[in-house]
């Protein structure tokens, strides 16, 4: 018997773990694949690894006296064995060890639910374990690449993030189905390492969640850069030559892409069809709803946290999650009920260490595409959506110094939306090289609800991107975004 028993040891499972752990609780942690999960081994890691070399390359091509020394492509060679070392060669025995040195079982199979409070574990090994909670199971079982049902695609062995993050070769023609993060960036890194990449986008433009001028500054990088980016078209079907000819996306209107391989980057659906769901009066193969102590509607004794429960799909706002799912866990043991609402949590109010607040107002995200691109809070859209009256400032990043020093001919755009009532920041996006350094300083603007008045007091170093602070400051001083 354990006090809490983990499904899925991927970076948010982990996490959970180590915060019960903290907390005096034992833990049991059951992983089917890698200790670590999709972040390290198919997701995060390796397309930071493959996009960083992409990124310094295009940012030294505008510094004087660099730009003659990287006038060459990316040793595609060198680059993919980075990101295999980044990736540890898709073995976890340093993960494993870190869960066995935070006094976690690691048990290695199939987790599924089997009633309340117990899960079973059908090993690698052929072994079988019956494990029991005494407070709580958390479901971090993630999500895995969601493809669309057309005619041909399961022949064509299509990539998915999987293959796009660890392939060993670089294609000669990449078709990238999909506007959102993975296609941006894998797009981006793909393209970098000497593929000609087309992008087929069914809405208007890329990075839809995020602010318009994000996705085309990122079109249009990658279009300079010789890519081919279609917007508005719709696959209709995927067709494979043979078992390793070139493949063809048959769009809607019938025009036909030709490629090498093709990448469906689109979307996510859960880890959930094979967890034993059933067996607690949940249906299998869903999203799994929580509240923001991150327990499951109406089981007292079951979390779900991280991207199994769809509120942020990224690894930071998983392990925040976790943290609060850790924390909201012991705090209940501790109180010896671990029943009811609120039980050993007090009111768990807005901000509280049990509440993942910033889920609803301040989920920061970074897009490491070239040129880079970071946001935390709401866009403009998302204000109007809510019919909220709010003000837009809307800069060039150029009209910092920072800028012009950073990179010859730099192109950047931000945008700041603030509540014009308590005169405090409700989201910031940027798009630029460096960007991403960024976001950190606006989300602690959005989550500490510093005022206007205050930011003031908050002076930017000189000659830095984040001189664009002062900028936004006094555009909105100014009168920038009044109605
Ligand atoms: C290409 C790509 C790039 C990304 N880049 C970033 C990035 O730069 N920054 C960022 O913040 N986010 C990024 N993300 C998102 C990030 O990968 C996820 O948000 C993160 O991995 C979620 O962590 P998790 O622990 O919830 O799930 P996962 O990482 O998916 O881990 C779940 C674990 O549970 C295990 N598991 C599942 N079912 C069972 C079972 N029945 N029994 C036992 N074990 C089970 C799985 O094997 C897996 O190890 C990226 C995603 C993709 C696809
Ligand atoms: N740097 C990062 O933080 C980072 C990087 C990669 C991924 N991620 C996370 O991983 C998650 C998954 O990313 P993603 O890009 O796979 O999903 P996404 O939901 O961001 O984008 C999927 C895109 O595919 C499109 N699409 C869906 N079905 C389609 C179809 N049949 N034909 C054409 N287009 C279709 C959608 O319109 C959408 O724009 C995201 O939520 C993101 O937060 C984060």
């Amino acid at each position: 018997m354990y006090d809490l028993v983990v499904l899925g040891a991927g970076p948010v499972g982990e996490n959970v773990a180590d915060r019960a752990r903290a907390a005096g609780l034992t833990t049991a942690i059951v992983e089917s694949e890698l200790v670590g999960g999709e972040c390290s081994y198919w997701a995060c890691m390796p397309s930071k690894a493959l996009l960083r070399p992409a990124i310094a390359r295009s940012e030294a091509l505008q510094v004087p006296g660099l730009r003659g020394q990287v006038a060459g492509p990316l040793d595609a060679h060198e680059v993919l064995a980075h990101r295999d070392a980044i990736v540890g060669d898709w073995q976890d025995d340093g993960q494993a060890d870190w869960v066995k040195s935070i006094g976690a079982d690691l048990y290695r199979g199939h987790g599924r639910l089997d009633g309340p409070r117990r899960v079973t574990v059908q090993g690698t090994e052929g072994d079988r374990h019956v494990l029991t909670a005494r407070h709580a199971v958390a479901v971090c079982t993630g999500s895995r690449a969601a493809l669309p049902d057309l005619p041909g695609l399961d022949g064509a062995r299509p990539w998915t993030s999987r293959e796009a993050t660890s392939s060993g070769r670089v294609p000669d023609r990449l078709i990238v189905v999909g506007g959102g993060v993975v296609a941006a960036e894998m797009a981006t890194a793909w393209q970098a390492l000497g593929a000609r990449v087309t992008v087929l986008v069914r809405g208007a433009g890329l990075l839809p969640r995020m602010e318009p001028f994000v996705g085309e500054h990122v079109a249009a990088a990658l279009i300079e850069r010789g890519a081919d980016v279609r917007t508005g078209v719709n696959v209709a079907a995927v067709v494979r030559d043979g078992s390793s000819g070139p493949v063809t996306v048959v769009l809607d209107d019938g025009e036909q892409v030709m490629g090498d391989e093709v990448l469906f980057a689109t979307g996510r659906r859960p880890r959930t069809e094979d967890i034993g769901l059933e067996t607690v009066g949940l249906a299998p193969g869903g999203w799994l709803d929580v509240d923001d102590s991150l327990r499951v509607t109406g089981h007292d004794w079951l979390y779900a946290v991280g991207d199994v429960n769809h509120r942020a799909l990224l690894t930071h706002q998983g392990k925040y999650q976790a943290r609060i799912a850790g924390a909201a866990i012991a705090a209940r043991a501790a109180d010896g009920t671990g029943e009811g609402a609120g039980a050993g949590i007090g009111d768990a109010g807005p901000w509280s260490p049990y509440a993942a607040t910033a889920d609803h107002a301040a989920v920061p995200q970074v897009v490491f595409t070239d040129p880079e691109a970071g946001a935390v809070g709401i866009s403009l859209a998302e204000a109007e959506a809510a019919g909220r009256e709010v003000r837009a400032v809307d800069l060039d990043l150029t009209a910092v110094a920072g800028a012009g020093l950073y990179a010859q001919g730099y192109r950047g755009h931000v945008r700041m939306i603030v509540d014009p009532d308590s005169e405090t920041l409700l989201g910031v996006t940027f798009v630029g090289p460096g960007t991403g350094e960024l976001v950190h300083a606006a989300t602690i603007a959005v989550v500490g609800q510093v005022p206007i008045a205050r930011l003031w007091h908050a002076v930017p170093s000189y000659p830095t991107l984040s001189e664009i602070w002062l900028r936004l400051l006094e555009a909105y001083r100014d009168g920038a975004g009044r109605p």
